[in-house]
């Protein structure tokens, strides 16, 4: 299965969170699972990745939530309207995040996100997230995503 971020096109694949094409940036890479209709990225984060040592930093854990929810809202998009990301590239951008940390995060773990899209409207996609490490769950995200408007070429992203 191919991850959803590798169908987004060259010009909007620059981001810090999930670009294929930034050198310095994290690589989360995010599947859909069309029969349950919710969305899984895991990511091992690095040892520098710590806040105070043995607990994962949060911003981390924010941008994990970021960019997984954007690429769940291209898939349920896609799924709403019965697209194929390989035809039609669906991009959406972050309008609101909201990140609750439950517990801290240890750091080791691989960490699991799971994500489940709450609203399909219009360019608006509403997505609550799950982060669990080892099984316990420690963040929940709620981020509201609004899909990229036609013809915007890109060059920020
Ligand atoms: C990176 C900058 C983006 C630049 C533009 C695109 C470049 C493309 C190139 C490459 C893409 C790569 C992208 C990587 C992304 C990775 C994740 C990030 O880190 S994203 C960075 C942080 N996010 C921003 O910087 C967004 C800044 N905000 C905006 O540009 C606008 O506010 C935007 C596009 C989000 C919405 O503006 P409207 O004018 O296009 O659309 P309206 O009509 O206002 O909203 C559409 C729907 O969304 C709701 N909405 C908008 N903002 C909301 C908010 N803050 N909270 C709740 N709902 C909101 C509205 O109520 C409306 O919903 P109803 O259709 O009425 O149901």
């Amino acid at each position: 299965m191919k991850a959803i971020q590798l169908y987004y096109p060259p010009e909007w694949a620059h981001c810090y969170g999930c670009g294929y094409l930034n050198a310095h940036g994290l690589h989360i890479q995010t599947y859909w699972d069309p029969e349950k209709g919710e969305s899984e990225t895991r990511f091992t984060p690095r040892p520098y990745h710590t806040a105070i040592p043995g607990f994962v930093y949060g911003g981390l854990l924010a941008s994990l939530v970021d960019c997984h929810s954007t690429a769940t809202a291209a898939a349920a998009k896609a799924q709403a309207e019965g697209l194929s990301l390989e035809a039609t590239p669906l991009r959406f951008v972050t309008a609101s995040l909201k990140v609750d940390f439950l517990k801290p995060t240890p750091l080791g773990p691989d960490l699991r996100l799971v994500g489940r899209p709450q609203e399909v409207k219009g360019r608006k996609v509403v997505v609550e997230t799950e982060l669990y490490a080892a099984g316990t769950l420690t963040v929940r995200g709620e981020a509201v995503l609004v899909q990229i408007a036609e013809g915007f070429g890109g060059g920020a992203g």
